[in-house]
C-alpha cells in the first residue's frame, strides 16, 4: 500500500477548527498521512482569538526539515504564517527541497478579526511565496489585499485571479465565500489561461470557522494522491460543502465545520451501491 503524505505549515488553533488542526483532520479523513512545522500558536475558541504567540523562524525550518529528511513530502499547504522571517524561511525550505506540490492558503485575518499575518508580511508573500506556489486561495478579501483591486463580481474575481497568476502562482482559485451573492457560493479556478468555475448552494450558517483551511488542506491531499489541481478543487468543494451543510453546532459563536462529513456521505453511498449489488 502507497502511503501519501502531506506537510501543513501552519498555526494551532486550540479550538479545533482551523489552522494545523482542521488540516490534519483533513488530510486524515482522505487517506492521506498528515504531518506538521507549526508557526504560531493560538489560544483560540469559535467566539475569537484570545492570544497568539509565534514560534522563532528557527523552529519552524527545524521542523520541516526533520520531516522532509526523514519522512518525504508528497504535497504541502501553508496557513497562518503571521511574519515575513517566518515567510522568508519557509520559502528557503520549500526551495531547498525542490517541492512542488506547494498549496498556499494566504491566511491573514480570523473571522472574528485578529490579524494572523503582519501588515507588512504580505510583500514576502507575494516576492518569495507566491514565485514557489502550485496553488493560492484567498478569500475575497485576501485577494483584494494581495492585488490592491476591489473584487464585487465574478468578473472582479477573475481579473484578480489573473493579476495572482502573474505574481507566479501557476492556479488561483479566488474563494467565494465572502461575496454578496445570497443563494450560492462560486469559486473560481484560473490555470493561466483557462477559467473554471466551482458552484455550490450557500448555506445559511454561522459555522463556517476554518473553512478556507479546510478547503486547501483537502486540495493539497489530493495532489499528494497525484491528481491533478481542477480534480483537487473539485473534491475540497465536495469536502467543504458537506463539511459546512453538516454542521456540528459546538461552541457559542462561529462553530467549527464537520470534517467526517465528507466521508460520512460516501460510506452512505457505497454501502447503497453494495445492498444494490446484493438485491
Ligand atoms: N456559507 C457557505 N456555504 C457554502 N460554501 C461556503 C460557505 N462559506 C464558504 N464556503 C466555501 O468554503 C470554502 C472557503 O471559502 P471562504 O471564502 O469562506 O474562505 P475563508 O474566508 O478563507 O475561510 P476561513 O477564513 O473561514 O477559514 C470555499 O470553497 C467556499 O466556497
Ligand atoms: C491558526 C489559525 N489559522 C487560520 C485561521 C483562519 O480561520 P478563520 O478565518 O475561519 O478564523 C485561524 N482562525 N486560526
Amino acid at each position: 500500500m502507497t502511503i501519501y503524505k502531506a506537510l501543513t505549515i501552519a498555526g494551532s488553533d486550540s479550538g479545533g477548527g482551523a489552522g494545523i488542526q482542521a488540516d490534519l483532520k483533513t488530510f486524515q479523513e482522505l487517506k492521506v498521512f498528515g504531518m506538521s512545522a507549526i508557526t504560531a500558536v493560538t489560544a483560540q475558541n469559535t467566539l475569537g482569538v484570545q492570544g497568539v504567540y509565534p514560534l522563532p523562524a528557527k523552529a519552524v525550518i527545524q521542523q520541516i526539515e526533520s520531516v522532509g529528511a526523514d519522512l518525504g513530502v508528497d504535497a504541502l499547504k501553508t496557513g497562518m504564517l503571521y511574519s515575513a522571517e517566518i515567510i522568508e524561511a519557509v520559502a528557503g525550505s520549500i526551495q531547498s527541497f525542490g517541492w512542488e506540490n506547494v498549496v498556499v492558503d494566504p491566511v491573514m485575518i480570523a473571522k472574528g478579526g485578529a490579524s494572523l499575518l503582519q501588515n507588512e508580511a504580505v510583500h514576502a508573500l507575494i516576492d518569495h511565496l507566491l514565485p514557489l506556489t502550485k496553488v493560492v486561495t484567498p478569500n475575497i478579501p485576501e485577494a483584494e489585499v494581495l492585488t490592491g483591486m476591489s473584487i464585487r463580481t465574478l468578473e472582479d474575481q477573475q481579473e484578480a485571479a489573473e493579476r495572482l497568476a502573474a505574481y507566479g502562482a501557476k492556479y488561483v482559485v479566488i474563494k467565494g465565500g465572502h461575496s454578496e451573492a445570497s443563494d450560492e457560493v462560486v469559486d473560481v479556478l484560473y490555470d493561466g489561461r483557462t477559467f473554471s468555475y466551482y458552484t455550490g448552494y450557500r448555506v445559511d450558517t454561522p459555522h463556517t470557522h476554518g473553512t478556507g483551511c479546510t478547503f486547501a488542506a483537502a486540495i493539497t491531499a489530493e495532489l499528494a494522491k497525484g491528481n491533478s489541481v481542477p480534480d483537487a478543487v473539485q473534491t475540497a468543494k465536495k469536502f467543504i460543502q458537506a463539511a459546512i451543510e453538516d454542521t456540528l453546532g459546538i461552541g457559542g459563536g462561529h462553530g467549527p465545520t464537520n470534517h467526517w462529513a465528507y466521508g460520512q456521505r460516501l460510506a452512505k453511498q457505497q454501502s447503497r451501491v453494495t445492498r444494490g449489488e446484493r438485491e
